[in-house]
């Protein structure tokens, strides 16, 4: 996946903050692949350590994004770049903890911030998400511009906190930011868990022979996204000069029924399990998720290379070939 434009992260420092989770495991091995030296800051609070790349070029730093010990060291490296991915995920996740939700996702940035301003850094990439910035009232599908601040959940407060961090420091410091609003991410490197998203549960519960539940009536949609689309897009932000101080969408731009893909995963995995309905999420409003990628087309030349159908397969290889560590992972 390596284009003749990621070169430019060859020989650079790159620090990944949730590093080690779904989308910074994938991150970080394409960094290394480009040449950068990878520093990960993860506290494994929601990943494994057998979920981490293995390359040389890429140092695990355990610690939390709150601690300033762990800052000033992995800071000390004075990274060329920095992603910020560490974040308190997801929706059910701040619900059931506000408090922590606000002090990872909001003193957590403002902390990772500071410290970037303090070093100088050349590019800030922050993880923002579809779900946290657009709401009822934005029109489908999603264009930048249509931002919501009547939102569902703490975690899309805090996501959009995040943005509004960010900005502040790209108005008053001149930071080089760049704020990323991925749709629903899945593929290789997401452990199924309590708070996980819907896909790795589902594959879960189908290679474990259970019905998949079904929170609605199945003809809810997301824009779900292939990981691998993701870094491609994250890693044209870090250096792309037009994308500074600008908010673009990742998605797929297309959408998918839950019952379409419920019905993917039992067929991959030979489920005779079929699927059971469950009441919707009570916090659970978005009925549709839809990006548009025009902006991502025209700014990053971004073109999602991967169909909902192979995202799957692949994700289903990836589950076959790691059951054993996401059997023993998998908390719920
Ligand atoms: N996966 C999605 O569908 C999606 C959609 C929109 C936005 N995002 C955002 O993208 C980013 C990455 O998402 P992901 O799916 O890889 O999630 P993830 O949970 O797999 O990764 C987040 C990582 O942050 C780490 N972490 C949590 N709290 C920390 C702390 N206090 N200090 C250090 N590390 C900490 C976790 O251990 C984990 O490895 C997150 O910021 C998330 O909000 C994800
Ligand atoms: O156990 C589950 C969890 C989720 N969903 C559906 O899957 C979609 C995506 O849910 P997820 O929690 O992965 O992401 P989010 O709702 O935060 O976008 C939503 O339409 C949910 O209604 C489901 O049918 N069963």
């Amino acid at each position: 996946m390596i284009m003749d434009e990621f070169r430019a992260y060859d020989g650079k420092c790159v620090l990944v903050t949730g590093g080690a989770g779904c989308v910074g495991s994938n991150l970080t091995g394409n960094l290394a692949k480009a040449g950068a030296n990878v520093i990960i800051l993860d506290n494994l609070s929601s990943s494994y350590e057998w979920n981490i790349p293995e390359y040389e070029n890429i140092e695990f730093v355990k610690g939390d994004i709150l601690d300033d010990e762990v800052l000033k060291r992995v800071f000390k490296e004075r990274p060329d770049y920095v992603f910020h991915l560490a974040a308190h995920f997801a929706n059910q996740n701040s619900v059931d903890n506000p408090e922590k939700d606000l002090l990872v996702n909001g003193l957590g940035i403002l902390k990772v911030l500071e410290y970037a301003q303090l070093v100088g850094v050349e590019r800030f990439v922050y993880s923002s998400s579809g779900c946290g910035v657009y709401g009822l009232d934005s029109k489908i599908p999603f264009e930048e511009h249509d931002i919501s601040i009547s939102l569902h959940t703490p975690y899309q407060v805090t996501k959009l906190l995040g943005e509004l961090y960010t900005n502040y420091f790209h108005n008053l410091y001149e930071m080089p930011i760049v704020n990323a609003r991925f749709f629903n991410v899945f593929g290789p490197g997401e452990v199924p868990g309590k708070y996980r998203n819907v896909i790795p549960n589902f594959f879960y519960w189908a290679m474990n022979q259970q019905p998949l539940p079904i929170t609605g009536d199945g003809s809810e949609t997301r824009d779900w996204t292939f990981v691998e689309d993701i870094v491609r897009g994250l890693m044209a932000m870090g250096v792309r000069r037009e994308a500074i101080g600008e908010a673009i969408n990742l998605g797929s731009g297309t959408e998918h029924q839950v019952i379409e893909m419920a019905g993917i995963i039992n067929e991959l995995t030979e489920n005779p399990a079929g699927v059971v309905y469950r009441p919707r999420r009570d916090w659970d409003a978005k009925t549709r998720l839809l990006s548009s990628i025009d902006k991502a087309r025209r700014l990053l030349d971004y073109e999602p290379q991967v169909s909902f159908r192979e995202g799957l397969e692949r994700t289903h290889r990836w589950f076959t070939e790691n059951w054993e560590l996401i059997r023993k992972s998998a908390e719920f």
